[in-house]
């Protein structure tokens, strides 16, 4: 057949000028947003607010050119026609020629864009054809089709490959990107799901629930305008993962989700590490009810109060104090806000104090003059007001002078130093410090665990912050200063499993309104997460309030790989379903060597698999210990060197795990960083174990 006879050449063809349409479009509204920003930018801005609104329309507009750039690259990929004829196309953003015209682009997130991504033969949902499209730079190169509805391919139809093969059998880049073409239908019913509390995915490795949390994300932008408004944070397991993802949204049109650590969303940088166990227990929930604890030891905890005010000695009794300090506790959140509250009711009650004794004197001085001389002063002066509580007559001279010590008791530093004894002003970090430094506060606050779990959180004064404190940190930051100031409508957690019960908290704190969607496998956990399923999890945050959903099929790992770690699945997670995979490739294979030539074999089969295999990814997976000596001798020239606890989430098309038994005792829990490590490759995988025992070759 000649090349025009071929259909698939004459439907490239016929869609080319459609797709080059659209691409002439989309630089029409870029050039329109550049031109609209340098006439803002250009404009005169008089005054502070003329400036202020300038500045607004200049970041609206910038928003506007970063997300028309993102959606450059494959801006189109998908078109659906119904029966009767009528066709739309699918695209990374909406496009249109007038406001009020039929789109000629729909974004993926619409509407009329759920039947891409929901038809099946069983409910074509009145489709007759979903048409994939594949574009080289701004050309289409390839059109792929699936008839819906029964009827016989014409010659107006490409039924081939699917273009999900294609996707997966791409090679990896190192970063992740968009699966918007090809998003599955049980993905897709998470992405698109309506439900604006929490949802939880649970999927074994390279089920696609990082794709579909990033997806979400978009999403959520898209349809749920007040969430957007608040803002959408993806929160991950380190910055290798961050990077890993980084391009996903932005390459969707979304370049305002905010992607952070915890100790990113903390603000504390650290890399010291405690040990697991400690890090575990300072993980635990009972942390943040000792420092709570802890807290209240410096709140106003019992007794009378005395201040010196001019020349007078003012008391007031312990009830008053406690009254005072129960009110303030109520009226902020925070400590040191509600130290400000404590301390202007204790200057309320310090002058309520003054008036009433200064009745008693004047009271008591009316009284001396009737029986000196005989005259009642207040039948002469009226001032009889003067010993009502004021508010009769706010012209009384003791009235107005009781306003001036009022406002002057707020500004004196004596009275503020006698308020410190009380309540004093505290910095976030010295609550941590005040309990794990003293193995007496350990005791009372944390009388749950033993003396010796109480050891282990024992720190010195000067030690360095560790990864665990983190979230002690920000704990002690919202019981000191209150809640955190930045918020989200809509927060994302990606290898959701990896929490502690602390970190869950300091995520939680910042989505007030509890809108989440959280992603993980439990059966990959890490050494220091401290549930070991959703509900122990989320429970405390939202009772049995999440929807969970369940994604079965690998788009990652071979049938092959997930075959080899079938037993280790079920010794790690005897209840978890294995996944099925929709790829299958060559079996994985194991070499051995003695330990001495561990890094020559590595570099032997890396350099093996270059030559088989030239331009794929390789990744070699190990103990963390061995990271160092790795890279000192040049195996980072050929592929990625990933330590085992920062696999999670990461894929190569080749992968060298080293050591499983090194991988295994290097950390608790280490057979689950075995699995993670066993379970990132596209295509292949290799083990090397090391056998101390056998003597290295010596050179003849
Ligand atoms: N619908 C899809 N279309 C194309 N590629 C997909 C799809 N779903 C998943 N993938 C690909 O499969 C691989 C695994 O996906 P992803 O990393 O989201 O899985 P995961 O469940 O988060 O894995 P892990 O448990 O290891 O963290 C990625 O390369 C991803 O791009």
């Amino acid at each position: 057949m000649s090349k025009l006879n071929d259909p698939a050449v004459r439907q490239v063809d016929s869609e080319r000028d459609y797709v080059s349409s659209l691409y002439e479009l989309l630089a029409e509204r870029l050039s329109e947003a550049r031109v609209n920003r340098a006439s803002v930018l250009k404009a005169p801005a008089g005054s502070a607010g003329e400036a202020h609104e300038r500045e607004i329309a200049v970041e609206r507009l910038a928003r506007e050119i970063g997300r028309l750039e993102g959606a450059e690259k494959g801006l189109v990929f998908g078109r659906i026609d119904w029966a009767d004829g009528m066709a739309l196309r699918i695209g990374r953003i909406g496009l249109h020629r007038e406001e009020d015209e039929l789109p000629l682009l729909v974004d993926w997130r619409a509407n009329a864009a759920r039947p891409f991504y929901e038809a099946t033969p069983v409910h074509p949902m009145g489709l007759r054809r979903r048409r994939h499209l594949g574009l080289e730079e701004r050309t289409v190169v390839s059109v792929s089709d699936e008839l819906l509805d029964g009827t016989a391919p014409t010659d107006e139809d490409v039924v081939g490959d699917g273009p999900l093969t294609e996707a997966l059998s791409a090679r990896r880049t190192g970063r992740m990107h968009a699966a918007v073409a090809t998003l599955q239908a049980e993905q897709d019913a998470v992405v698109r799901s309506a439900h604006r509390g929490v949802t939880v995915v649970q999927g074994g490795p390279g089920t696609g629930k990082t794709v579909v949390a990033l997806h979400r994300a978009a999403y959520v932008l898209y349809a749920f305008p007040r969430a957007a408004e608040e803002g959408v944070l993806v929160v991950g397991p380190n910055a290798r993962f961050l990077d890993y993802i980084s391009q996903v949204l932005p390459s969707l049109g979304e370049n305002d989700v905010v992607l952070a650590t915890c100790p990113e969303l903390a603000g504390v940088s650290t890399d010291a590490m405690d040990p697991f166990d400690t890090a575990r227990l300072k993980g635990g929930s009972d942390l943040a009810d000792a420092l709570a604890g802890l807290l209240r030891v410096h709140q106003a905890p019992a007794g009378d109060f005395t201040v010196r005010v001019g020349q007078e000695l003012v008391h007031l009794p312990g009830e008053e104090v406690a009254a005072a300090r129960d009110a303030a506790v109520a009226a902020a959140p925070g400590h040191n806000p509600a130290r400000q509250v404590f301390r202007e009711l204790l200057v309320d009650a310090v002058t309520d104090a003054m008036q009433r004794d200064m009745g008693d004197v004047l009271e008591q001085i009316d009284a001396d003059t009737v029986r000196m001389t005989g005259l009642d002063l207040d039948r002469f002066t009226g001032a009889a007001h003067r010993r009502t509580e004021g508010a009769a007559d706010p012209g009384a001279v003791h009235e107005l002078d009781l306003d001036a010590i009022r406002a002057d008791l707020l500004e004196d530093a004596g009275f503020d130093r006698a308020v410190e004894v009380l309540w004093p002003r505290l910095v976030p970090g010295d609550l941590v410090t005040a309990l794990l430094t003293d193995a007496d506060a350990l005791a009372e606050h944390l009388p749950g665990l033993t003396a010796q779990e109480r050891a282990l959180l024992l720190r010195g004064p000067g030690d360095p912050w560790t990864g665990a404190d983190v979230p002690l940190l920000d704990e002690a930051a919202s019981l000191v200063d209150g809640p955190p100031e930045r918020t989200y409508g809509h927060v994302v957690v990606d290898e959701a499993q990896e929490l502690t019960a602390m970190q869950w908290r300091m995520i939680v704190r910042r989505c007030p309104g509890r809108a989440m969607t959280l992603v993980g496998d439990f059966a990959q956990a890490g050494p220091v997460a401290t549930a070991r399923d959703w509900k122990e999890a989320l429970s405390p945050h939202v009772g049995p309030r999440f929807k969970l959903h369940e994604l079965t099929v690998s788009y990652r790992t071979t049938q092959e790989i997930l075959e080899s770690v079938r037993d280790l699945l079920a010794r790690i997670a005897p209840d978890q379903q294995p996944t099925r995979s929709l790829r299958s490739g060559e079996s994985p294979r194991t070499l051995s060597t003695a330990a001495d030539d561990l890094v020559a074999a590595v570099l032997q089969e890396l350099r093996a698999q270059t030559t088989a295999h030239p331009g794929e990814l390789l990744g070699v997976v190990c103990a963390d210990s061995r990271v160092s000596e790795l890279t000192a001798q040049g195996v980072a020239d050929h592929a990625r060197i990933v330590p085992a606890s920062e696999a999670r989430g990461l894929e190569f098309d080749g992968v060298l795990v080293l050591d499983p038994e090194g991988i295994i005792a290097a950390r608790p829990g280490g057979e689950r960083d075995l699995y993670v490590a066993l379970t990132r490759a596209t295509k292949r995988l290799c083990t090397i174990t090391v056998q101390p025992g056998i003597p290295s070759p010596q050179p003849s």
